[in-house]
């Protein structure tokens, strides 16, 4: 202890002599928000001493503080009273949170917009402390997630950084017609297998895929009947504990947002999702369209082929589409420049594509051009979507379908967002499009895996997102639905 003071000191010492001494300085938070204060306002009123250490500046002291680490600090408060009250400063923990494995946004987010579980419930002021909150999550336990999406799964530790493994979805959550319950058992048996975890040790949280999305009492009675057997299937598993929530809500948080309206551009449809407080808007209306990832590529190839330029692989399209292709932000201008370039893939070697490049995601806001007749461009069904929220005005307060957030592997195509904000602007009167804006998930294909992880990282998981195999029976209507 006493090298370390002295090394802190030294170290103190010389910044003061090489650099601007503001206390400030020692803080390099970004968050301004505390919730008790300013620790210097409030150490004024905190009469009682903190013995020999009476004699330090206060910022010395958290400079102590956060080389010792959170485990020293948490000891030190048993040690009087006015070191528990220095020592559970909020903006010593948001230190410690922010050098977490987690992005500090985040866990903001997340602990202030997710605690609760469903219903969500914002806790902008009477949130617990933060050393409270880095307390809770320390002991967390790790839990499995499972992102079944239609072409590919992604599944994995949610203390990991990303998914630990991703392989192409061989079972179809959405076909009722077949024993659900053994397909799941089957699905989730095998990615427990390749995890090499035994289903019984750790929650597990699912994210339910988009499908049967309509208000309609066929829609309502099989979204039901899946969610049961997703809890069967995992509680005949034995697993302890499990959280089951859509996947379109489940990007919407990795985007941070509790509210808006998500576009998942998956493997083989676009939907377009009202949430409002995490909940799908099914009254108001999903939108969905038979163009996904696999169109895309599919439609490549068939440009590629009219070129005359053969690719073996469907693997090598994809891999040309997702490195040289985007979304052109003026369809006609684009078509009059030269956009030549090339790529060397990884089993066929060098291609060149011209415009090919922009024509293969202009399929999405112009499907005839892919031959895909009866579906609508993406920037009607936004625009659409943004209307029936307008109209349903179930929240007058806030324009919370504003914001609308692309997810999915097809939105890391680049000029997408910009592409698809510009056309909605056009549709739109003002009066309904003022204020609205796209912005793309940063994690892509892996958005949904990433939401949950937030959701499964919270200083209130698994109580408040979880039911156990007793709960179950108490589920009948669940809100995640
Ligand atoms: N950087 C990229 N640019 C363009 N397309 C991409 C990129 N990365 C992935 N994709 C495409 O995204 C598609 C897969 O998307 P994703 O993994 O989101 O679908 P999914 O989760 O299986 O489907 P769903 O969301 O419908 O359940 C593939 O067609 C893939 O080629």
């Amino acid at each position: 202890m006493a090298q370390l003071l002295k090394k802190v000191w030294e170290s103190i010492s010389n910044g003061w002599t090489s650099s601007d001494s503001s206390s400030d300085s020692l803080y390099n938070f970004d968050y301004r928000g505390p919730v008790h204060g300013s620790l210097s306002d409030q150490i004024i009123i905190c009469s009682s001493s903190t013995g020999a250490f009476d004699r330090f500046p206060l910022d010395i002291f958290m400079q102590i503080l956060k080389l010792l680490g959170p485990k020293e600090a948490a000891r030190l408060t048993c040690v009087c009273k006015s070191w528990q009250f220095i020592i559970s400063d909020n903006m010593l923990w948001i230190y410690f949170l922010q050098n977490q494995q987690e992005p500090w946004d985040s866990v903001f987010f997340g602990e202030t917009n997710l605690r609760s579980g469903f219903p969500l419930r914002t806790y902008p002021r009477q949130m617990q402390s933060f050393m409270h909150i880095y307390g809770e999550r320390a002991q967390v336990p790790g839990s499995i997630i499972i992102d079944g999406g239609a072409g590919y799964c992604k599944f994995g530790w949610s203390k990991y950084d990303s998914p630990s493994g991703r392989s192409a979805t061989f079972v179809e959550f959405g076909n009722i017609e077949s024993p659900l319950y053994a397909r799941l058992r089957h699905f989730f048996a095998t990615v427990y297998s390749r995890m090499r975890v035994r289903s019984s040790t750790q929650p597990v949280i699912i994210s339910i895929p988009i499908s049967h999305y309509d208000d309609t009492d066929a829609d309502k009675a099989f979204r039901r009947r899946l969610k049961e057997a997703i809890h069967s299937a995992l509680f005949g598993m034995n697993a302890p504990a499990v959280c089951a929530v859509s996947q379109a809500t489940l990007a919407l948080f990795s985007a941070r947002r509790t509210s808006g309206i998500l576009v998942n551009i998956g493997f083989h449809q676009t939907s377009v999702v009202p949430i409002l407080q995490g909940k799908v808007m099914h009254k108001v209306g999903v939108v969905s369209m038979d163009v996904g990832g696999l169109k895309l590529t599919e439609y490549l190839r068939e440009q590629l082929r009219q070129r005359n330029l053969h690719v073996s692989s469907l693997y090598t399209v994809r891999e040309l589409k997702e490195n040289v292709c985007y979304v052109a932000d003026d369809y006609e201008m684009e078509l009059k420049k030269d956009t030549e370039a090339s790529y060397n893939t990884a089993s066929e070697g060098w291609f060149t594509l011209k415009k090919e490049r922009f024509q293969t995601g202009e399929i999405l806001f112009q499907p005839h051009i892919g031959g895909i007749v009866y579906v609508m461009g993406l920037h009607h069904a936004v625009a659409h979507c943004i209307e029936r929220c307008h109209t349903a005005k179930m929240r007058t307060e806030d324009n919370w379908f504003k914001t609308v957030v692309l997810a999915g592997g097809t939105a890391c195509l680049p000029g997408l967002a910009e592409r698809l904000e510009k056309e909605v602007h056009d549709l739109l009167p003002p009066s309904i499009s003022n204020g609205m804006r796209v912005v793309t998930c940063p994690y892509g294909a892996d958005a949904a895996w990433y939401g949950a992880k937030l959701v499964s990282n919270l200083s209130t998981f698994p109580n408040s997102w979880c039911i156990t195999n007793e709960t179950q029976s108490k589920t009948k209507k669940s809100p995640f639905w």
